[in-house]
């Protein structure tokens, strides 16, 4: 049996990007990218400022629509057009803003336009004691110094807050949590503590895809590493297979190969 063919039937992959491009006006910020995000991994996308990772994953979650191409949601293809209509399929997205509500509380920032209801339709009360008992034993879970649900947003570390905006994109039956720089803000103690809460949701099965800089952490947390250069994805790599400098030398052309030929050279170093 092939590596791939066993990878997938342990790992099925719950995201799977082909041929991706996207042009705003003349720049071509994706010239056909490609990614995998099996379940239960953590993926890394890397590149150097403009390579085009922000709008591949703003094409996946619907913010931009992609000219051509292909993306696959547990299997099936999917052109989605909205943050809502990804969050519907279980694609989350926190952002370097975290979209955290400063002046409301945790639970409430976690319910946040989910609110819980008691009675019915529109007559409904909001059921305040079910929404902070579900915040309380959801993040309970998944954070080790959990901050109390009732604090204000504003009252919270970076760290903290960080947390709180992954922890909540984790619930909700989410399957694929992406994190665009999820640690760059933060000191070495909060790092560790998001880098623990991403290893839990690995337990959890769900997949995750992280964009950093930080190449020691993705070292440390990822399962996969894929490398984007002017708006294409040029290799790939287990990441127990690669070294940092080789990640280095791919990201910012030093290996000597163009695309091509580091596309053609991929598939040799590549475990799939
Ligand atoms: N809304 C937009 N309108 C016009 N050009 C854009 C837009 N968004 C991105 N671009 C361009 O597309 C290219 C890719 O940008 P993108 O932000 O995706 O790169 P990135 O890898 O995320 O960079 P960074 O690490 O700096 O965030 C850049 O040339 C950028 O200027």
């Amino acid at each position: 049996m092939s590596a791939r063919h066993h990878d997938t039937q342990t790992k099925a992959p719950v995201l799977e990007v082909t041929g991706l491009t996207k042009a705003f006006g003349a720049v071509q910020a994706l010239s056909g990218a490609d990614l995998v995000c099996p379940r239960g991994e953590v993926t890394a996308l890397v590149g150097d400022n403009g390579a085009g990772k922000s709008t591949l994953i703003r094409c996946i979650t619907g913010v931009h629509p992609f000219d051509d191409g292909e993306v696959r949601f547990n299997g099936e293809p999917v052109r989605l057009s909205s943050p809502t209509e990804a969050r519907a399929r279980g694609i989350e997205t926190v952002y370097q803003d975290l979209a955290l509500v400063e002046d409301l509380t945790v639970w409430q920032n976690m319910f946040l336009n989910r609110e819980l209801k008691r009675g019915i339709g529109r007559f409904g009360m909001l059921d305040r004691r079910r929404m902070i008992a579900e915040s309380q034993s959801r993040l309970e879970r998944l954070l080790v110094n959990m901050p109390p649900v009732r604090s204000r947003v504003r009252r919270l570390s970076g760290g903290q807050r960080q947390s709180i905006a992954i922890g909540r994109a984790a619930s909700w039956g989410s399957t694929l949590v992406i994190m665009d720089e999820p640690t760059a803000a933060l000191g070495v103690r909060e790092r560790e503590s998001v880098e623990q809460l991403i290893g839990r949701l690995r337990d959890d099965h769900i997949a995750q895809l992280i964009i950093s800089h930080d190449l020691e952490q993705v070292m440390r947390v990822a399962d996969t590493v894929w490398i984007m250069r002017r708006g294409t994805t040029i290799a790939h790599w287990r990441v127990a297979d690669v070294s940092r400098e080789r990640i280095v030398a791919a990201i910012t052309g030093a290996d000597g190969g163009n695309h091509r030929a580091t596309t053609a050279e991929a598939p040799t170093t590549v475990v799939e």
